[in-house]
């Protein structure tokens, strides 16, 4: 029987040292703000906006959601995006993704101001995670995966991990920040061929895939350590993630488990980055 990896706890850490940061903040004047943009009713975009405001409570941040109609015109989208990068009371923006095909992300990842991007959208702050240099903003969820990792002491080096995923938002960030602490990188994807025996020769199995309890048993080797990042809903309306949990955790070592995984770290971490921003802006 495996061992499930509650990460609620490594959250409410980071939580509290950020708490302390915002607390710190506010006795200098300044009010550590989070703008979010948010274009129709997806329903991941909205368990993580709950999220997000709940936790933003918590630790005193002021989380602003700035909500689209889903049929938004370019200009306008541009125009909101330019205002929260002069908001001087603004100090990250968070647009959530992906975004409906008519907005046309490649142009749009280049107007986010990199001081505020706290998701690291801009490729001027993507082009830093992918050399290696981890001071500035990283992507909220890959960063989540690698404080987990870190929280449980989950060893990487030299091993092989496969992250099922290639989008810019998870696998192609995880996959540097992974290679950086020296995992030998599996990138799997849509196209892959034999993904079952691909996943299941690796020690770790990142599954970032959005599908519902897409990966089973045959995805994983013996003593395999799995990370869930995905966040689905199901038929019933209950969050679940891209690992058959039920399937894996008998023959995995480590799972991650939805809810109480991967999300309540990205939260966490999202929040910091608000702390980072609201640090720079003095
Ligand atoms: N630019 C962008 N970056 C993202 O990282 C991103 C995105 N867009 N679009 C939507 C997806 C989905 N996602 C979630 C994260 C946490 C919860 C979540 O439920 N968090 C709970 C805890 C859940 C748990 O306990 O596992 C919380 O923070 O309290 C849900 C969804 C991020 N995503």
């Amino acid at each position: 029987m495996g061992q499930v990896l509650d990460c609620r706890e490594a959250a409410k850490i980071f939580l509290e040292s950020i708490k302390k940061d915002s607390l710190d903040l506010k006795n200098k004047g300044i009010n550590p703000t989070l703008a979010i943009v948010r274009v129709g009713k997806r329903e991941d975009d909205i368990a993580y906006e709950k999220g997000i405001l709940k936790n933003c409570e918590k630790v005193e941040i002021t989380g602003k959601v700035h909500e689209c109609h889903e049929d938004i015109d370019m200009n306008s989208f541009v125009r909101l995006i330019k205002e929260l990068n002069t908001d001087a009371s603004v100090h990250g923006i968070l647009i959530f993704r992906p975004l409906p095909r008519h907005l046309d992300e490649s142009i749009i990842k280049h107007i986010i101001s990199p001081d505020k991007d706290v998701d690291s959208m801009n490729p001027l702050n993507l082009a830093k995670v992918f050399e290696g240099d981890l001071e500035g903003y990283s992507p909220c969820t890959p960063a989540a995966v690698m404080e987990i990792m870190k929280h449980f002491n989950i060893d990487i080096k030299g091993k092989m991990v496969a992250v099922l995923g290639r989008s810019m938002v998870v696998g192609k960030p995880l996959s540097m920040m992974l290679l950086k602490e020296d995992a030998t990188v599996m990138i799997c994807h849509s196209k892959t061929e034999n993904l079952k025996e691909a996943a299941a020769s690796a020690d770790v199995v990142v599954a970032a895939i959005g599908k519902a309890r897409f990966i089973g048993a045959e995805y994983i080797r013996q003593g395999a350590t799995v990370i869930d990042v995905g966040i689905n809903v199901d038929e019933n309306g209950k969050l679940c993630g891209d690992v058959d949990f039920e399937a894996v955790i008998d023959k995995a070592s480590y799972v991650t488990p939805v809810p109480g995984g991967v999300g309540s770290v990205t939260t966490a971490v999202l929040l910091k980055n608000v702390i980072k921003g609201a640090k720079m802006m003095r």
